[in-house]
């Protein structure tokens, strides 16, 4: 089973990342977590040093590295499935899952957690509201492609499990 979660920043993908893998009893692997052990640099630095078509790069690079292997659950970065023809990729490799909560759900917990995230850190929250109805607009003919969604902003691990089984 391979598995890929997408969905944008604050959707939750490492949050549920590790749940559902435990559940499926699949190998995980968060695609930014990789990103920062391979480069031993946060990815605000990575952006701030090496620029974001480099990070777009790596990004690439592993989530093709970690797709050899035959059983995994992957929690992508927002951007993942937006570069290169990594939507793809994915739908080929695999099961794509596109977390998709409410806009409202998102910005508050991304709010909380700016300063991990370099395309919002130095957005005030007005901005951050803007900035997010306009990325996800342009990012949701990629999400759209995906085989299953998840649209709540509260579900239990029961339910989400069960909608993907049962589909
Ligand atoms: N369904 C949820 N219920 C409660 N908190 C959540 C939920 N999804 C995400 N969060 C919290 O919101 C923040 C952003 O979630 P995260 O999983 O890092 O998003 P992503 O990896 O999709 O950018 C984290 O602090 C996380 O714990
Ligand atoms: O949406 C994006 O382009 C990004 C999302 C981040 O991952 P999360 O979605 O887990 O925050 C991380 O990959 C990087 O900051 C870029
Ligand atoms: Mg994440």
């Amino acid at each position: 089973m391979k598995i890929f979660l997408l969905g944008f920043m604050g959707a939750g993908k490492s949050y549920w990342g590790k749940q559902l893998a435990d559940h499926w009893q699949l190998p995980y692997y968060d695609l930014d977590e990789v990103i920062v052990e391979a480069e031993e640099m946060a990815i605000s630095d990575i952006f701030a040093t090496k620029g974001e078509d480099y990070f777009r790069e790596k990004e690439s690079s592993l989530l093709r590295e970690l797709s050899r292997q035959d059983n995994f659950l992957i929690s992508c970065g927002g951007g993942t499935p937006c570069f290169q023809d990594n939507m793809d990729f994915m739908n080929e490799h695999g099961i794509t899952i596109w977390i998709n909560p409410s806009l409202e759900a998102m910005v508050e917990r991304l709010q909380r957690k700016k300063h991990k995230r370099p395309l919002i850190q130095d957005l005030d929250d007005e901005d951050l509201l803007d900035f997010v109805e306009k990325k996800m607009a342009e990012r949701r003919p990629f999400y759209e492609q995906s085989m299953h969604i998840i649209s709540s902003d509260n579900i239990s691990l029961d339910t989400f499990t069960k909608n993907i089984e049962n589909a």
